[in-house]
């Protein structure tokens, strides 16, 4: 899709409002007609080579009828355009969003998060400026079209004069835009890098602090922010010059226009009335001039814009962007029918992700909102076997990651996934519970093909806790909860399993206790447990724990497989560890190997045929 295929989506996304819009700023910058005409009518009266038939005074009242009926337009006009920008700009964000939180979740965004900020505020605004000054635009052409029609009626020759420099300042634009947009683009990067660069400093002040690396990140922000300031000292320098370029031709025709009319004048051929008239109109002219140099300047900036939030789509069609959805304001939507079909499900193939599950009947729960559409619920049915066929993905970035894994998980099962550092552990839980996008292989719950695991690992179905526990600043409670209603004992039970109980009564407000930005007041086995306990409150088939080795001490660890054991009969799980603790409880472990699996069988027999296996298993003693 072009830049000008977006801006025209854009602009029928609502036709009404637009219309109405354009109507009303068309009335804004037409109204100025009148005016000129009737001081036209005032300096002829007065001159005597017109005689207005109801007198000066009433011109007068004209004219302030005139200026009220425009201040009276002019709040119409902002009424419309608010209404019309602010519908654009939500349209954009919430499709950015929407899609942003349909992916699979460790690629969510491809970039910084401070860049998907800037791409979020900056380039949506820069799109919402151009659509907006369009109706400027088309208004001023209006009017020129009617005044030049009135001025050429009196006098061709000094008309063509008022539009001369305006031919020669728009052709003078255009050569310069593709400047305007390099620079812009140049402007628009810096400022998302310092953004970037501000996001990770607050994210990552200890880390800086304990490498003694504060003068470097320093340095570096500061040769961030002086790029910054020299790519926008370009951008600005070039758009203020070709504004005054706008400006001061407009003032040179007004000064063409004075000498030849007084010329005229002296000849008896124009009047002063013409005179008025000519420079009021041309005031309006120059507006036109400026006006169209800004479209264009926003219309190319947008464009800029426009790739950077097609960036943000990561390869999905950039008419996502303006796909007219509903976007939840004002109005309540009663019936909602999600669209459930998956991408890549062969026709006639059966899916749990559609709206049939295992067992004939359909057991997709449908959940209806008056303001956010949500995907219906899923509820399949127990876990009876696992697999996962030939599991392929790739990091683009380094080409790492896992080839043609295959594994497959019975109920009540304890599998580990071990191998050494980078190995692609974490890798292979990701792409099996959808947050990376797996390249090739197949997914199948009590042989039924999951064609979205996204969607599908989620609880009922599986729950999981990443290597890096991520939490939010609110109460410890909360953070566990994350939302779902808190059954009878539920979160004691959860706090048991994870080993929780005696930390909670030493914090100072136990549950209650707010853990600051990304839990900064935990510590890191704390942080690791909280999210241990917030995968256990929720009912779950299949529980999916990656590395929690890095937080727990050997003997927490042993207790907590010993109560998840106890607790949760028949739950099947998949840990990434290479913890004697874990690999001891394991039914089945899986030794990977540079993305691939390497061998894997019990323990026992790992000890006697995998070299790699024997060093991790006796790493652990040696400490290595
Ligand atoms: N976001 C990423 N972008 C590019 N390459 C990556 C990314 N994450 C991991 N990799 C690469 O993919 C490979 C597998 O990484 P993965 O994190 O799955 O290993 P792992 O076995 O879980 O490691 P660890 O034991 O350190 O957690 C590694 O070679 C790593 O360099």
């Amino acid at each position: 899709m072009k830049t000008r295929h977006f801006f025209w989506r854009l602009l029928l996304y609502r036709p009404g409002l637009y219309l109405l819009n354009l109507l009303a700023w068309s009335l804004i910058h037409m109204a100025p007609l009148l005016p000129g005409l009737l001081t036209k009518a005032f300096f002829d009266h007065l001159e005597g080579t017109y005689e207005f038939p109801y007198g000066v005074w009433a011109i007068a009242v004209l004219l302030i009828g005139a200026a009220l009926a425009r201040i009276a337009l002019i709040f119409g006009g902002f009424m419309t355009d608010v209404h019309f920008r602010f519908r654009i700009a939500t349209l954009i964000r919430r499709n950015m969003l929407a899609h942003v939180l349909k992916e699979p979740g460790a690629r969510a965004i491809p970039c910084s998060p401070g860049e998907a900020i800037s791409n979020f505020r900056d380039d949506v605004d820069q799109a919402e400026e151009a659509t907006s000054w369009s109706v400027d635009t088309l208004g001023l052409i209006g009017f020129v079209i009617v005044a030049s029609w009135i001025l050429i009626s009196i006098d061709l020759q000094l008309t063509v004069l008022v539009f001369v420099p305006l031919i020669l300042v728009v052709t003078a634009a255009q050569i310069a835009t593709a400047r305007i947009q390099k620079y812009r683009a140049a402007s628009r990067e810096s400022t998302a890098k310092v953004t970037g660069a501000i996001s990770e400093m607050f994210a990552n002040v200890q880390a800086i602090q304990v490498a003694g690396a504060e003068k470097r990140v320093v340095d570096r922000f500061v040769r961030l922010s002086e790029n910054r300031r020299q790519s926008m000292v370009k951008d600005k320098l070039l758009t203020e010059a070709l504004s005054s370029v706008f400006t001061n031709s407009v003032n040179l025709g007004t000064g063409l226009i004075l000498v030849l009319a007084s010329y005229k004048m002296r000849n008896g051929e124009f009047t002063v009335g013409d005179l008025s008239l000519f420079v009021y109109y041309l005031t309006f002219v120059t507006q036109l001039i400026s006006n169209v140099g800004n479209f264009m300047t926003y219309y190319k900036q947008m464009g800029v814009s426009f790739k950077r939030m097609v960036s943000m789509l990561q390869g999905a069609p950039a008419t996502l962007l303006t796909a007219a959805n509903y976007i939840g304001i004002g109005r309540t939507k009663t019936k909602h029918q999600p669209e459930r079909r998956r991408a890549g499900a062969p026709d006639g193939e059966q899916s749990l992700t559609e709206e049939r599950a295992i067992g004939g009947a359909p057991q997709v729960e449908e959940t209806e909102s008056s303001l956010n559409p949500k995907p219906p619920m899923i509820y399949a049915p127990p876990l009876q076997q696992l697999e996962a066929r030939g599991l392929t993905y790739r990091y683009p970035e380094t080409g790492r990651g896992i080839e043609n894994v295959s594994l497959n998980l019975t109920r009540g099962s304890f599998t580990v996934v071990t191998g050494m550092i980078g190995s692609g552990k974490t890798t292979l839980v990701r792409t099996l519970l959808g947050l990376l996008p797996a390249e090739a292989g197949d997914i199948r719950w009590n042989g039924e093909r999951i064609d979205n695991p996204a969607d599908f690992f989620i609880p009922p179905q599986s729950a999981y806790t990443a290597q890096i526990p991520r939490l939010y600043s609110d109460k410890l409670r909360n953070n566990i909860l994350l939302g779902i209603e808190e059954k009878p004992g539920s979160l004691d039970r959860a706090l048991y399993a994870a080993v929780m109980e005696e930390d909670i009564k030493h914090l100072q407000d136990g549950l209650e206790t707010m853990v600051g930005p990304r839990g900064v007041k935990l510590s890191g086995g704390q942080a690791q447990r909280t999210a241990a306990a917030r995968m256990l409150v929720r009912d779950a088939e299949l529980y999916v724990f990656d590395d929690l080795s890095s937080a727990l001490d050997v003997e927490t660890e042993r207790k907590l497989w010993e109560r998840l054991f106890r607790e949760r009969r028949g739950a099947t799980c998949l840990v990434v560890s290479h913890r004697r603790a874990a690999l001891n409880h394991a039914d089945h472990i899986i030794v990977l190997n540079g993305g691939v699996i390497e061998a894997e069988g019990t323990a026992e027999e790992l000890l006697r045929s995998s070299e790699s296996f024997r060093q991790l298993w006796y790493g652990e003693e040696t400490g290595t």
